[in-house]
């Protein structure tokens, strides 16, 4: 609650500190200055979007300013629209070419993904160059800021309307990014695969999230318009990019604060560079906190010796250039690029994160505490298992090239039941319950679930469909905590359309979803790490985790695909146990496993693979037994004594 109110407290003091200087200050110049600093914040927290929450290299956003800036433009001269329904316009074209180029881009990843956007700014800067008769082409376009409501806008009064709108879109944004969608969106981040298959939907989620930052960045466009009126497209090229890319980072990602903090930075570079004197102190300033920053880390272990020294050098190049060089905004490719690289090594989480941690520690900040967790009944009300067919594969196959990976398997999992699926390593487990589960689509074979035929080949339809998994290499959503990670794959809870979600209206699905999220954390052990980033957990711990996230979905069918890999023997102990407590609960599983004594303890029934084939189906018991299973883990650990056998 006290940091609620302190955070909270803080943004208010800002933006009322902010609405009141053009009282105290009439100096028109600082007055620019604020305004850009409000449409830059709007513009920043629309990149950061993409930058910080889908951790992609956007290097299209200034298009978007550009595209936007020109819409609204063009709306006033030769449509005659005012300026609301301009900036609506901006808005929306923003939204729509932002979707349309995430469409075919979000396909592509990393260095991919920022050509792709890359060549979106050439094609938008030739667009708006070369269609002279709507644009003006290079001679530029020439408009006049019109009046609101009958009032001419003042210099004053746009100021006010500027930072009312960037108020408005960081209340909203952070509605927003602190609810289902936010998570999402960092989810697929950090695991796309596990996100579809939590049935989040990683490609809609990522495109959604684009075309949201690039509605932004047409609405700081709009603004831009109206506050310089006059546009050039040369305005909208790459040098404006690295320098809100370095804004972003600098301010720090993923937090409102960094990017107000990053807009002041790119706002105020200009009156850095070119005056000596502030540029020698600032670049002065930068020295020292690096030369403080890095021997602390090196003192405490905590910064590897690159990592401290090479700000201090990047720096300390900015003095020293600052003293020989004569005129410094001859040379601010130079010196944006020895900033960006300082701040990417020496303050990955940039100032914000920075100060946000000192912050903490300063004031002691204690978190908010947690609710009471959920009753289990009601987070995972218990089942009936008639013991019927519930999921049937038929001569199943998934070849890859001449690799005959499943090949013709054919089982039935019943409901409440625990199946077990074992064989020796490279007999084709992995690669059925990737099958199964959507990741891959099969060669030929049917798969019917319920006696409906289950749809292939898409993660997303099969956790749709009834179906949650672990994975045998952990895909946890490493920057987020545990109880995040829970609450991200919760089915059921997220039910308040968008617009409520923006106005900060679906407070109360998010108290449940931690309730519910926590309730599940508790039957897996984990209520006391809820805090804890998944990266940050014991691998053990995370295993557990991978369980409660999979569970979250509710799942009538769970796959756990070898839970006991690396666990050492009391958390296996802890496994079967959790693993019985799920089962009484009705859900049916398939259980891959090496540990035979987990399986069983466990199974009811178990079917064994050899080269992608059943080689025997019955009890662990009778399975443990059969030549054919003796023989085909002839020269490994028999299954007999696959217990003592590491994963
Ligand atoms: N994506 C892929 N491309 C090509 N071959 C693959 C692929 N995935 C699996 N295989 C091959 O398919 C066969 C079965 O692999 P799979 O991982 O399903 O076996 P497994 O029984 O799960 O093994 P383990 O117990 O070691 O995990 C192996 O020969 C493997 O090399």
């Amino acid at each position: 609650m006290k940091r609620l109110l302190l955070i909270h407290g803080a943004e208010l003091a800002v933006f009322a500190l902010l609405a009141a200087v053009p009282l105290a200050v009439a100096n028109p110049y600082a007055l620019g200055l604020l305004t850009l600093l409000a449409i830059y914040g709007i513009l920043l927290i629309g990149l950061d979007v993409t930058v910080g929450y889908l951790g992609q290299i956007n290097l299209g956003h200034v298009a978007f300013l550009g595209l936007g800036a020109y819409a609204a433009g063009i709306c006033l001269t030769r449509f005659g629209l005012g300026l609301f329904p301009a900036l609506g316009v901006a808005t929306g074209v923003g939204i729509l070419l932002g979707g349309l180029l995430a469409l075919p881009a979000l396909r592509l990843e990393g260095p991919q993904f920022a050509l792709a956007t890359l060549s979106f700014t050439a094609l938008s800067f030739t667009f708006l160059n070369e269609m002279e008769s709507l644009t003006g082409g290079a001679q530029g376009l020439s408009l006049t800021r019109p009046p609101l409501f009958g009032h001419d806008l003042t210099p004053r009064a746009f100021f006010w309307l500027c930072t009312v709108l960037l108020a408005f879109v960081w209340l909203t944004m952070r509605n927003l990014l602190h609810s289902q969608w936010g998570r999402a969106f960092e989810a697929l981040r950090d695991s796309a695969i596990a996100t579809d298959a939590m049935g989040i939907g990683a490609y809609r989620h990522k495109v959604a999230a684009f075309a949201l930052g690039s509605g932004l960045g047409g609405l700081a466009g709009g603004l831009y318009a109206f506050n310089f009126q006059y546009l050039q497209p040369q305005s909208f090229v790459y040098d404006l990019m690295v320098i809100l890319l370095l804004g972003v980072v600098l301010g720090g990602r993923k937090s409102l604060w960094g990017a107000f903090v990053g807009a002041s930075i790119v706002v105020l570079l200009p009156n850095l560079l070119s005056n000596r004197h502030v540029f020698l102190a600032v670049s002065g300033l930068g020295f020292l906190l690096a030369l403080g920053s890095g021997a602390r880390g090196l003192v405490r272990k905590t910064t590897r010796p690159f990592q401290a020294l090479a700000p201090v050098v990047a720096m300390g190049l900015l003095v020293v250039g600052g003293l020989l060089v004569k005129n410094t905004e001859d040379w601010r490719k130079a010196i944006f690029a020895l900033m960006l690289f300082s701040v990417v090594v020496g303050l990955p989480e940039g100032l914000m994160g920075f100060a946000a941690r000192a912050l903490t520690r300063l004031f002691r900040v204690a978190p908010s505490p947690l609710p009471a967790p959920s009753p289990l009944d009601d987070v995972l009300p218990l089942r009936v298992a008639d013991g019927s067919a519930f999921l049937e594969l038929e001569d199943l196959k998934r070849h890859f090239g001449g690799v005959k990976a499943v090949d013709g398997l054919s089982m039935t999992v019943r409901s409440g039941q625990i199946h077990g699926l074992i064989g020796p390593n490279g007999s084709g487990k992995s690669t059925a319950v990737n099958v199964i589960s959507g990741l891959y689509p099969p060669t030929s074979g049917r798969m019917r679930l319920r006696g409906r035929p289950l749809g292939t080949g898409s993660l997303y339809r099969a956790a749709q469909s009834g179906l949650a998994r672990t994975f045998q290499n952990l895909q946890l959503f490493g920057e987020l905590t545990a109880l995040e990670n829970v609450m991200v794959a919760l089915k059921g809870v997220y039910r308040s359309p968008i617009p409520l979600v923006l106005l900060g209206l679906a407070k109360g699905e998010e108290r449940r979803a931690r309730a519910d999220g926590l309730a599940l954390l508790d039957l897996l052990g984990l209520k006391d790490q809820a805090r804890t980033r998944a990266k940050d957990l014991t691998y053990g711990d995370q295993r557990f985790l991978e369980i409660a996230r999979a569970l979250a979905r509710k799942p009538d069918l769970l796959i756990l695909d070898e839970p006991a890999a690396g666990l050492a023997h009391p958390d296996v102990q802890r496994l079967i146990q959790t693993i019985r407590r799920i089962h009484q609960r009705g859900i049916a599983m398939i259980l891959i496993e090496h540990h035979m004594d987990v399986v069983s303890e466990l199974c009811t029934l178990v079917t064994v693979l050899d080269g992608g084939r059943v080689i025997a189906e019955g009890s662990p018991d009778e399975v443990k037994r059969h030549p054919k299973v003796v023989e085909a883990y002839l020269g490994q650990a028999g299954p007999g004594d696959a217990a003592s056998e590491p994963a």
